[in-house]
C-alpha cells in the first residue's frame, strides 16, 4: 500500500447529479481511504459560482472561494485528476431564479440588472454574465475529448435494448437549414505564420474604426476563421420555414445550442420568436419595449414581465399571441401538459439532446395535444445540420436502428484550448452598423481576414490552436490502434476552416505509425453515411471530429445505441498531463429533481460516475505507483459490470429501486470484488467484513431505501440545497450508513 496521500477532485454541481452525489460520494470516500486517496470535493454549482462573483462585497461569513477559477488552474498541472459531473448551463431565467433563492437565504447579492444603465449596474451585469451559459466546461476542458461506450455497457444494451420508435419511408420529418447567409457560407480561414497579437474591428461605412476586441494572442500555426450570420437572410429563412410548416402541416421546431454558443444562438433564437409572433409583437411593441421584454431569453421572459400588467392588458396580449398560434404552424412542445412550447426558453431544446430524442422517436415530437407528430426541425446554421438530415434519410430508407445489433461509434473530439466555435463567445459580436470587420495584426497593421457585414449580423472569429490539433490527431490514432477500429476524420474540404484542418491532419498523421490502421478523411455527410452503413452491419467506427460534432455525435450515437448518453465514458486527457473524467455525455436532468421533491424517488443513473471513477482511480494508481488504487479500479469495473448484469440500475418508477438503491448495490459488489481479489491480501481482508455485512443486510437496506419513497421531501432549496437536509434525504438507510462508517 502506498504511504503518500493523493487526491481526486470530485465536483459538486447542480440538479440531479448534485442529489446523486449526496448519496454516492460518502461511499467513494469510504472506499478511497483504503488506498490513501483523499476525495476532495469542489463546489462549482451555479449558486457557488454566483456567490464567488461577489466575494468582494459579501459580508465575511457569506464569502466562498472562486472554486471554478482554482479548478481551472488545477487543469494546467500534470497531477490534475478531476471527476466532473454535469452542471447547469444557466439561462437568464435560471440565473434570476438562483439569485432570488440566494437572496431569500440572506445572501447580500444584488438584483440582476435587466437594462444596466449606470457603470455600477453594468459592472454587476458583467459579473452575472459570467455565470450564464456554458461557463464551466470551457474552463476545465484543457484537453481533447475521448468519449465511448465501454464494452460492458454496449453488451448490456445489446441484451436489453431500449425502445425505438418506428420510421416510415413516407415520413415528412426533415431538417431545414439556410442555404446562404449563415456561418458556413462565405467563411474565411487561414493558418497564422508566426506568433502575433491581433485585434478585431468594425470599419463603418463612414470610415470609423470600432474596436470589437483589442487583443487576442495567437501562436505560430494556429488556425483562425472569420464568419458571419446575415440577419436579413436569417429573417427571410424563418418566414419561409414557418410558412412551409404551416402549409404542409408538420410541427415547427427550432433547435439551437444557446448554452455553449451563448452570444450568437440566443440572438438566432430571438429572431425566430419575433418572426413567429410578429403580428402580436407589432401590435404591443410599445408596452413590450417599456417592460424590457427580450425574447432572446425565450417567451418565459415575456410571460414573466407581462405578469406585472393589469389583467385586461395581459389577456389582450395573450389572445394576440394565441392568434399567432392559430394562424401559424403547430409548435413542437417541450411540455404539452404545461403548455410549454419550443419557444419558451432558448436552452430548453438543445440540439445535441433534442435531435437524437426526435430521431429515436421515429422522427416525431409532441404537439400541443400531447400526440407525437412529424416535424420540421429548423436548425438555421447549415454547417452541422446536414448530418441530421443524412441520418433521417438513412432511417427512412433502412428503418429504425436496432440496438441489439448495431455497431458503436466512439468519438475523438477536437476540444482543447477553446477549439473552434465553442471557444468563440468572447470573439462573437452583434454588428452595430454596416461596414467591414477586419482581423488585424496589432504590430504590423496587416489585415489578415476581412468581411463585409450589415447591421444586425452576427460576426465571430474562431481560433483553433496548432497544439490542440496535433494532440487530437495523436489521440485519434492512439484510440484507433488501441481499439483496432477504423477512424474517420469528419472534415469538409468545401469549408475553408476544415480545409485548413485537412492539411494539418495529413501532416500530423505522418508523426505516427499508422501501418495497418484504417484512417479516412471524409466530409460530414459522406462520413455519416459511411458510418451508418457500417453501424447497421454491426461494425464500429471512430469519429474524429471538431468541437461541435464532438458534442452532437456523443449524444446522437449513444442515444441510438444505449438509449442515453449518460452511460458514456468521457475522458479528457489534458494537454498538461492531468486527466479529467466527465460523467457521461449528457446534462443534469432537471426533471429528475421534480420527481425527487414530489415523490422522493431519484431516477438518475450514476453509471457515468461509476465509469469515470474507475478510470480516475486507475490513472492515479499508475501515475503514483499506488497499486491499491489500481486494484480498487479493477474491482469497481467488475462491480459495475455485475450491477448491469443483475439489473440494479435505477428504475423510473417511484417505489422501486432508485439512485440510492443502485449505489448500495455498487457498494456491495465493489466490496465483494475487493474481498475476493488476490492481488492485495490486506485490502481483501479489510473489505471482507463490509462485503458480508452488506450482503447479510441486503433486504433490510433495500427496504429502508424504498420505504421512504412516495412522499414529498424538502431539500431546502433548488440551486443551493441545504446540505444537512439533502444528506438526510439521500442517505436514509441507517444500516448502510453504519456499515460504511465502520470501514476504517
Ligand atoms: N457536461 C455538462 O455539464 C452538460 C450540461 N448540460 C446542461 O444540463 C442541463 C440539462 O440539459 P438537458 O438538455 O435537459 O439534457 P439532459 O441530458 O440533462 O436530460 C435529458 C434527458 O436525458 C435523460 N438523462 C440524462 N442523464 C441521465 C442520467 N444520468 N440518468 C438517467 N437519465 C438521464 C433524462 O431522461 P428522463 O427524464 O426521460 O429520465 C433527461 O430528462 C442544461 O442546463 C444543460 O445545459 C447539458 C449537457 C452536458
Ligand atoms: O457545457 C455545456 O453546456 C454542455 C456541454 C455538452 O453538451 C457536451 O459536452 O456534451
Ligand atoms: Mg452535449
Amino acid at each position: 500500500m502506498s504511504t503518500q496521500e493523493t487526491s481526486i477532485i470530485y465536483t459538486l454541481t447542480d440538479e440531479a447529479p448534485r442529489l446523486a452525489t449526496a448519496s454516492f460520494l460518502p461511499i467513494v470516500q469510504a472506499f478511497a481511504r483504503s488506498a490513501d486517496i483523499r476525495m476532495q470535493s469542489s463546489d462549482i454549482s451555479l449558486a457557488a459560482r454566483i456567490l464567488a462573483q461577489f466575494n468582494d462585497s459579501l459580508p465575511e461569513g457569506q464569502r466562498v472561494p472562486d472554486t471554478l477559477a482554482e479548478l481551472g488552474k488545477k487543469t494546467l498541472q500534470p497531477d490534475a485528476n478531476i471527476i466532473k459531473l454535469p452542471n447547469i448551463s444557466a439561462t437568464v431565467a435560471q440565473l434570476k431564479a438562483a439569485i432570488k433563492e440566494l437572496q431569500g437565504k440572506g445572501y447580500k447579492i444584488p438584483d440582476f440588472p435587466e437594462k444596466p444603465a449606470t457603470d455600477e449596474e453594468k459592472a454587476i451585469r458583467a459579473r452575472y454574465d459570467r455565470c450564464t451559459g456554458s461557463a464551466v466546461n470551457p474552463v476545465l476542458r484543457q484537453g481533447n475529448s475521448d468519449r465511448r461506450a465501454p464494452k460492458a455497457v454496449k453488451e448490456y444494451a445489446r441484451k436489453h435494448p431500449h425502445k425505438m420508435g418506428e420510421w416510415s419511408a413516407a415520413s415528412r420529418t426533415h431538417v431545414s437549414h439556410m442555404k446562404r447567409g449563415d456561418f458556413y457560407n462565405d467563411e474565411l480561414s487561414m493558418t497564422v505564420h508566426g506568433a502575433r497579437e491581433v485585434r478585431m474591428e468594425l470599419i463603418t461605412k463612414a470610415g470609423k474604426a470600432i474596436v470589437l476586441k483589442p487583443k487576442v494572442a495567437l501562436n505560430d500555426r494556429d488556425v483562425i476563421d472569420s464568419m458571419f450570420f446575415s440577419k436579413k437572410a436569417l429573417l427571410e429563412f424563418y418566414e419561409e420555414q414557418i410558412e412551409d410548416a404551416r402549409k404542409t402541416g408538420v410541427l415547427f421546431s427550432l433547435h439551437v445550442k444557446a448554452t455553449m454558443l451563448k452570444i450568437s444562438h440566443p440572438i438566432v433564437f430571438g429572431h425566430c420568436v419575433r418572426v413567429f409572433y410578429k403580428e402580436a409583437f407589432a401590435k404591443h411593441a410599445k408596452v413590450l419595449e417599456e417592460l424590457g421584454v427580450n425574447v432572446n431569453n425565450g417567451m418565459v421572459d415575456l410571460y414573466n414581465k407581462i405578469a406585472k400588467l393589469p389583467k385586461s392588458v395581459q389577456d389582450e396580449i395573450r389572445a394576440d399571441l394565441h392568434a399567432c398560434h392559430a394562424n401559424g404552424p403547430e409548435l413542437a412542445m417541450v411540455d404539452s401538459d404545461k403548455g410549454i412550447t419550443n419557444f419558451h426558453s432558448p436552452n430548453d431544446v438543445i440540439v445535441d439532446a433534442s435531435m437524437p430524442a426526435m430521431i429515436r422517436n421515429g422522427g416525431k415530437m409532441y404537439g400541443a395535444d400531447g400526440r407525437l407528430k412529424e416535424v420540421k426541425a429548423v436548425m438555421p446554421e447549415s454547417t452541422f445540420a446536414r448530418i441530421y438530415q443524412e441520418m433521417i434519410n438513412f432511417c427512412k430508407w433502412h428503418g429504425a436502428f436496432d440496438p441489439t445489433t448495431m455497431g458503436t461509434v466512439p468519438n475523438v473530439g477536437l476540444m482543447a484550448q477553446g477549439a473552434e466555435e465553442y471557444g468563440s463567445n468572447d470573439k462573437t459580436f452583434e454588428i452595430a452598423e454596416d461596414g467591414t470587420v477586419n482581423i488585424t495584426d496589432n504590430a504590423s497593421g496587416e489585415v489578415l481576414l476581412s468581411q463585409q457585414v450589415e447591421q444586425g449580423d452576427i460576426w465571430r472569429m474562431c481560433r483553433t490552436t496548432d497544439a490542440a490539433i496535433r494532440d487530437w490527431v495523436k489521440l485519434a490514432v492512439t484510440r484507433a490502434r488501441n481499439s483496432n477500429t477504423p477512424v474517420v476524420f469528419w472534415l469538409d474540404p468545401y469549408r475553408p476552416h476544415e480545409n485548413q484542418l485537412i492539411t494539418k491532419v495529413k501532416m500530423y498523421l505522418h508523426e505516427h505509425d499508422t501501418t495497418g490502421l484504417q484512417v479516412e478523411i471524409m466530409s460530414q455527410v459522406r462520413a455519416m453515411r459511411y458510418t451508418l452503413e457500417r453501424v447497421i452491419r454491426g461494425l464500429d467506427t471512430i469519429s474524429a471530429t471538431g468541437n461541435i460534432l464532438r458534442d452532437y455525435l456523443t449524444d446522437l450515437f449513444p442515444i441510438m445505441e444505449l438509449g442515453t448518453s449518460a452511460k458514456m465514458l468521457s475522458i479528457v486527457p489534458m494537454l498538461a498531463g492531468g486527466g479529467m473524467y466527465e460523467t457521461g455525455a449528457g446534462g443534469s436532468a432537471p426533471k429528475h429533481v421534480e420527481q425527487l421533491v414530489e415523490e422522493n424517488h431519484l431516477r438518475w443513473d450514476s453509471l457515468g460516475e461509476f465509469l469515470a471513477l474507475a478510470v480516475s482511480l486507475e490513472e492515479l494508481g499508475i501515475k503514483n505507483q499506488n497499486q491499491t488504487a489500481v486494484v480498487l479500479a479493477k474491482a469497481l469495473d467488475a462491480a459495475t459490470g455485475k450491477l448491469l448484469e443483475n439489473n440494479k440500475s435505477p428504475s423510473r418508477r417511484t417505489g422501486e429501486l432508485d439512485n440510492r438503491g443502485s449505489h448500495f448495490y455498487l457498494a456491495l459488489y465493489w466490496a465483494q470484488e475487493l474481498a475476493a481479489q488476490k492481488d492485495d491480501a490486506a485490502l481483501a481482508a479489510k473489505f471482507a467484513p463490509l462485503a458480508s455485512q452488506l450482503a447479510e443486510n441486503e433486504a433490510r437496506i433495500v427496504a429502508e431505501l424504498n420505504a421512504v419513497q412516495g412522499k414529498s421531501v424538502d431539500i431546502g432549496g433548488y440551486y443551493l440545497p441545504d446540505v444537512a437536509k439533502l444528506d438526510a434525504v439521500m442517505r436514509p438507510s441507517a444500516t448502510l450508513n453504519e456499515a460504511l462508517a465502520a470501514l476504517k
